[in-house]
């Protein structure tokens, strides 16, 4: 039997695809209680690793579980997990009312259940329609109803929020944030666009190339990021000098000829210019943003000079999980593995 704890573990999760690397050690931990991002660019693995945790993949090493127990040994498992992979399809001419009959009695729900799930994802009044006529936001909540029919304590839903406009995604973030946190489930969805999900997720697992690049909360990510002045100067060459002779190393020349300083006000470097005879045409304070941050992780190179770069504020495993998990696979912007 399963433990009924709602954990998603992922741990030392590989896929090879003849020789393509799909997903290599990947390892996290997901708690029931908040939506968890699992974010990466296109072809990162996000998906290989959704269908391993979901029994559709069978994985080249390592293990993915719910409660404790992989896909195929959960029993019934549409009472434990509800998912929304990509490019499911509808029967077209069916009624949403009768796709999801269908696919309670698969289940052994009952087929009051139907209108139940259809009144949750807000597409009561289209219970009659053929779901070959639905937009593509309502074929997303469709599918949604379809995962939320067996009460599942866990949600995996990928890439949710195609197709859906902002009022979509306002009320996705509302239902599943009310899901995970009042009801105690746990919820993973997918993207590969942070700013799409920042409004609707709490913790975040960032990979890259199948390798886990930040796992911990997003107001966390958020609070390690470094803000940086950039100033355009006459003399950029005398005004890293001056500044590195008042201690202020995290100094390096932007592309366009202007000086990047992190850890500096503007006063403080507007003040140390004037001291040394610096003229300075103009300061503008550069806030990293979750995005760039994102791409940072995701991509390469922290852009700002050597010295600056922040640490990761990794949460860690949840208490009682051994040190082999995902944390020693933190860092940032390093060599990817
Ligand atoms: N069945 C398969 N056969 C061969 N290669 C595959 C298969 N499925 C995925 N891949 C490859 O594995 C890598 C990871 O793909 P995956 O779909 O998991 O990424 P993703 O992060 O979900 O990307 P996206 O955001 O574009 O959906 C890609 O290089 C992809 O081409």
């Amino acid at each position: 039997m399963h433990d009924g704890s709602g954990r998603i573990v992922v741990q030392n999760l590989s896929k090879q695809f003849g020789a393509v690397n799909a997903v290599q050690n990947l390892s996290f931990t997901v708690e029931p209680g908040s939506v968890t991002g699992f974010l990466g660019p296109n072809g990162a693995g996000k998906t290989t690793t959704l269908r391993m945790l979901l029994g559709l993949v069978t994985p080249t090493a390592g293990q993915a579980t719910i409660n404790g127990r992989p896909h195929s040994q959960l029993g019934n498992p549409a009472r434990v997990v509800g998912s929304v992979l990509e490019n499911e399809g509808f029967h077209p001419s069916r009624t949403a009312r009768n796709h999801l009959r269908v696919y309670a009695a698969a289940i052994g729900v009952p087929d009051r259940r139907a209108d139940e799930v259809l009144g949750l994802v807000g597409l009561g009044s289209a219970a009659d329609r053929k779901a070959g006529g639905f937009s593509l936001g309502m074929r997303q909540r469709l599918a949604l109803a379809t995962a939320l029919l067996g009460d599942p304590q866990v949600l995996v839903l990928d890439e949710p929020t195609n197709g859906l406009d902002p009022e979509g995604i306002l009320w996705l973030r509302n239902f599943l944030r009310s899901y995970a946190r009042e009801q105690r489930r746990t919820v993973l969805v997918s993207s590969h666009l942070l700013n799409e999900v920042e409004q609707l997720i709490d913790q975040v697992v960032i990979i890259s190339q199948g390798v886990t690049r930040y796992y911990g909360s997003l107001d966390q990510l958020r609070k390690s990021q470094q803000s940086r002045v950039l100033v355009q100067p006459a003399d950029p060459g005398a005004l890293v000098k001056a500044l590195q002779e008042n201690g202020i190393t995290a100094v390096s020349p932007t592309p366009d000829g202007r000086v990047a300083v992190a850890g500096s006000s503007v006063q403080q470097i507007g003040d140390l210019a004037a001291k040394a005879g610096i003229a300075v045409y103009g300061m503008q304070e550069d806030h990293a943003d979750l995005e760039r941050m994102f791409f940072q992780l995701t991509q390469g190179q922290f852009a700002g000079g050597p010295g600056q770069q922040p640490q990761p504020q990794y949460q860690g495993p949840p208490p009682g999980y051994p040190p082999s998990g995902p944390q020693q696979q933190q860092h940032w912007g390093g060599p990817q593995r």
